[in-house]
C-alpha cells in the first residue's frame, strides 16, 4: 500500500551539477539575498536550513524574490499563452480533489522536472530526492502511528496515488509534444515524492493583493525550517519598483546573532498535519488536538469509567428528546463528519463536546432552558449548569480521556524506551514520536481537567 520514492522516473533537473548556488541563482533572476545568509546543512532531523553568519537587527530584509521566480500552479484562464502540455497539466489537475492541492501544484513541479531549459532546473535540482511523510512509511510504521485519523488519511493518499498513476498511465497516448511528462509514465512513486515536495514546502502567502492567495513554491526561502516562535516571516513587498520586480521578501521579526537559524511559522498546524504533509512533529505542539467521533455510546462509556451513576437523566446513548433538540443544535444529534469533536488545543476541550456533556448530565431542561448555545461551550462559572453538573462533566470528560489513552497499544515508557534505541529507522522514530507526543497531549489535558475538578470540589467546599 505505501509509495515507493520517485527512483525510477528520471528528470531533466539531475542532468544540472549536483550542487546549485540557489542564492546566486536568485540573485541573477533580480532577487536580493543578504551576504551573511547561508545555506547549511542543520545536522539535526530538520535537513537543510538557513542561517545567519553575522548579526543582523530585527526588520532586515533577508531575501526577495521577484516575481518571476515563486512557482505557481498554472493559471487555466490564460489558457492562451500556455504551453499545450501545460493545459494538459491544468486539465488533469482538475481531477484531484480539492483536499490534495499539493498534488495540483506537484504535477507542475513534474512538468518542470520533465522539461529540458526549465527555468526552475537550478532550484528542482537542489529539492531533497526523499521525504519522511508517512505516505512512503513501510506499512509497520503506518500502523505504527497508531491513531485513527492519520493512518485512514495516509491510506486515502496513498490509494489515491496507486489510482491517480494508473489513471495517467493513459497519456501515454498522447503525442510527445503535448504530453506534460516528455512521454514519461509517471508512477505513484513519482507522484508521491512531487506530492511531499509541494506539501512540505510550498507556502499559501495571504497578502493585500489577492494575486498571493493560491499556494507557491518560493525558491530558497523554502529552505526556511519551521518554529511557532520564528524570528522572521514573509511579507508581501509593496514597495516595488518600476518594473514591478519584487515580490515578497523575508524580514527578520527579532534581531538575529550569528549562528541562528532562520524559522519561519509555518501555521497553526497540529501535530495531524505536520506529520502528514511535512514529515515531522512538534514535542508539546500548543495547537495539537486528539480528534474523536462524538457519540452517545463512547460517552456512555466515559461516564461509567469515572464511576458515576445515572441520576435522573436518561443513558447518554439514547437521551430525552429536550436533550436530542440541543444535540441538534450543536450538530452533535446526527450521524456525520461535523461529529468530529476535539481535546487538547488552547481550549482544551472541544466547545460541543463540553456543552453536550452539560446537557446530558442535566436532569431537567428547566436549567437550560435560558442558557444560550455559546455559553454552555465555553469554560467558567457563568457558564455552568449547577457545581453538581459541572463536577459530573469533569469526571466524564476525564473517563473520555482515560478510553482515549487506553486505545494505543504501547505506553509512554515503551515508546521512550523504543525512541532510546540509537539503531531506529528515521521513519520509524516519526510514527513513534507521534503517537507519544498524542498521548503526552491526553496526559496534559488530563491533569488540567483534574485541576478544574479539585478548583471546582474546593469552591464547592466553602459554600457548604
Ligand atoms: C520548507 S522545508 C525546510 C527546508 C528543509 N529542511 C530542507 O532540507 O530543504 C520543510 C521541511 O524541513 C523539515 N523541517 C522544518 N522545520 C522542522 C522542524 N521544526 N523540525 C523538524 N523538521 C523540520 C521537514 O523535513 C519539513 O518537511
Amino acid at each position: 500500500m505505501p509509495v515507493h520514492g520517485a527512483r525510477r522516473w528520471s528528470s531533466a533537473a539531475s542532468a544540472v551539477a549536483a550542487s546549485v548556488d540557489l542564492r546566486g541563482w536568485v540573485k541573477n533572476q533580480g532577487g536580493f539575498v543578504w551576504s551573511g545568509l547561508h545555506v547549511v546543512h542543520s545536522g539535526s532531523s530538520h535537513g537543510m536550513g538557513l542561517v545567519a553568519t553575522q548579526d543582523l537587527p530585527q526588520g532586515s530584509t533577508i531575501i526577495t524574490l521577484p516575481r518571476r521566480i515563486p512557482m505557481p500552479m498554472p493559471d487555466p484562464e490564460n489558457a492562451a499563452v500556455l504551453a499545450p502540455s501545460e493545459g494538459v497539466i491544468c486539465e488533469i489537475a482538475n481531477r484531484v480533489p480539492e483536499e490534495l492541492w499539493a498534488m495540483r501544484l506537484g504535477l507542475k513541479l513534474l512538468y518542470e522536472r520533465a522539461q529540458k531549459g526549465s527555468y526552475w532546473w537550478p532550484y528542482i535540482s537542489m529539492l531533497p530526492h526523499s521525504f519522511t511523510l508517512p505516505i512512503f512509511f513501510s506499512g509497520v510504521d503506518i500502523e505504527s502511528i497508531d491513531y485513527a485519523p492519520v493512518t485512514h488519511q495516509v491510506k486515502k493518499r496513498c490509494r489515491f496515488l496507486l489510482q491517480f498513476s494508473s489513471e495517467l498511465a493513459k497519456l501515454e497516448s498522447l503525442p510527445e509534444e503535448i504530453h506534460p511528462f516528455a512521454g514519461q509514465f509517471v508512477d505513484s512513486g513519482a507522484l508521491g515524492w512531487a506530492m511531499a515536495a509541494v506539501s512540505s514546502r510550498a507556502f499559501r502567502i495571504h497578502g493585500v493583493t489577492n494575486k498571493l492567495c493560491s499556494a507557491m513554491m518560493l525558491p530558497l526561502i523554502d529552505m526556511c525550517n519551521h518554529s511557532f516562535q520564528p524570528n522572521a516571516h514573509i511579507e508581501e513587498d509593496l514597495s516595488r519598483d518600476a518594473q514591478d520586480v519584487s515580490f515578497l521578501k523575508v524580514v527578520t521579526k527579532r534581531n538575529l546573532e550569528k549562528g541562528s537559524a532562520i524559522t519561519l511559522n509555518y501555521g497553526p498546524l497540529s501535530n495531524d498535519l505536520l506529520l502528514l504533509d511535512y514529515g515531522f512533529v512538534i514535542p508539546d505542539n500548543p495547537h495539537d488536538r486528539i480528534e474523536l467521533r462524538y457519540d452517545g455510546s463512547l460517552m456512555e462509556n466515559a461516564r461509567m469509567i469515572a464511576g458515576l451513576s445515572r441520576t435522573g437523566s436518561p443513558p447518554f446513548s439514547s437521551p430525552a428528546s429536550w436533550q436530542v433538540d440541543r444535540l441538534k443544535q450543536l450538530g452533535l444529534a446526527d450521524s456525520g463528519e461535523s461529529q468530529k469533536v476535539t481535546l487538547g488545543g488552547p481550549e482544551e476541550v472541544d466547545g460541543r463536546l463540553l456543552a453536550a456533556l452539560r446537557i446530558l448530565h442535566a436532569e431537567s431542561q428547566e436549567p437550560l432552558e435560558r442558557r444560550e448555545l455559546v455559553s454552555l461551550q465555553a469554560w467558567g462559572v457563568e457558564s455552568m449548569v449547577s457545581s453538581d453538573n459541572e463536577e459530573r462533566v469533569l469526571r466524564t470528560l476525564c473517563g473520555l480521556g482515560a478510553i482515549v489513552f487506553n486505545q494505543f497499544k504501547t505506553t509512554i515508557e515503551e515508546d521512550e524506551a523504543k525512541l532510546s534505541d540509537k539503531s531506529l529507522a528515521e521513519t520509524s522514530r516519526i510514527a513513534v514520536q507521534f503517537r507519544l507526543t498524542k498521548k503526552r497531549l491526553v496526559v496534559r489535558v488530563l491533569e488540567s481537567l483534574k485541576k478544574r475538578l479539585m478548583d471546582l470540589r474546593a469552591v464547592r467546599a466553602e459554600f457548604q
